[in-house]
């Protein structure tokens, strides 16, 4: 059996009207467990790639051609029957939580979706209580959606989407609203589901912070994959298109005698630690000429 469960081959998407393709040619797999992440420029048809995997587009948007295919868990999206058949097994988090909040209370959003599929009570508490802790959301339980600041919506629908026991899961900017210890612990939750053999596609602007959690990063721009590799060989080829900004300061770093490729991955620790020693960092780091 293999153990890839996404498959996308040469798809390329117009909008009704639109100028140029959404997505040009898009061809990549992701293994069973795997994180992968989506890096790429507003329009670079990020959204629009995750609305494809999700059965969003053909199923629920017509508004565009299309060709090339995309396979998840071994059937094409396209031609399942209908978009339900598809999110039996896939979550989708989309990047406006409000869309997806429909319950009064947080304990409602994350029961209801299991109700409506008939699970058992028995069941539904153990997920619920398993899924709240994770992305935690269990001291909001009791809370009504409407009253939750912006990161306690996107934790809250993401921990309601993880309760359906998806086998791939979707996270469109699932931090988008989070400050930095929000956006680790949702990322380091998604290592946890990554290693139950849940597969991840997640898009973040927040280039970093998805480096030390996805195995592999996809960069679109204008909807072609410009890169495709692990962190570091995105990061770090010749033709690198993503340069985080603490790499920036090592290769300065580097340039300096003070840092090597070798210490990757790299922290802002790290590059800081490698600019301490002998005077001349601060500049390094500050981009000055000494
Ligand atoms: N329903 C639609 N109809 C027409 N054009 C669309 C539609 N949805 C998206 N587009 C266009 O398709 C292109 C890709 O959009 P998409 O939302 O996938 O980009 P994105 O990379 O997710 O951007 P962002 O980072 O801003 O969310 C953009 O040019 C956008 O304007």
């Amino acid at each position: 059996m293999t153990d890839t469960v996404i498959r996308v081959n040469d798809l390329s998407l117009r909008y009704r009207g639109a100028d140029r393709r959404a997505l040009d040619e898009v061809s990549f797999d992701v293994a069973r467990g795997e994180v992968l992440g989506i890096l790429g420029p507003t329009g670079a048809g990020k959204s629009t790639l995750l609305k494809c995997l999700a059965g969003v587009i053909p199923h629920y948007e017509h508004d565009s051609a299309h060709r090339g295919t995309v396979e998840v868990l071994g059937h094409s999206v396209a031609e399942r029957g209908s978009l339900a058949e598809v999110v039996a097994d896939v979550g989708l988090v989309l990047q406006d939580p409000e869309v997806q909040l429909v319950n009064t209370t947080v304990r409602e959003e994350l029961a209801w979706g299991m109700e409506n599929r008939g699970t058992p009570v028995a069941e539904i508490h153990r997920r619920l209580a398993r899924s709240a802790g994770l992305f935690g959301v269990e001291r909001l339980l009791d809370r009504f959606t409407h009253a939750l600041s912006g990161g306690e919506k996107q934790r809250t629908v993401v921990a309601a989407t993880y309760c359906l026991g998806p086998q791939v899961m979707l996270l469109d900017e699932p931090t988008s609203e989070l400050d930095p210890a929000g956006t680790e612990s949702v990322l380091q939750a998604v290592r946890v589901l990554a290693r139950e053999g849940v597969t991840v596609v997640v898009v973040e602007h927040k280039v970093e912070e998805l480096a030390q959690y996805a195995d592999r990063l996809m960069v679109l721009d204008q909807g072609r994959v410009t890169a495709l590799g692990t962190p570091r060989e995105v990061f770090t080829g010749e033709h690198a298109p993503y340069r985080p900004q603490v790499l920036e300061v090592a290769l300065r770093l580097r340039d300096l005698g003070r840092w090597s490729p070798a210490q990757l991955p790299l922290t802002v620790d790290d590059a800081v630690a490698a600019g301490r020693p002998t005077a001349g960092a601060a500049s390094a780091v500050t981009g000055k000429e000494e």
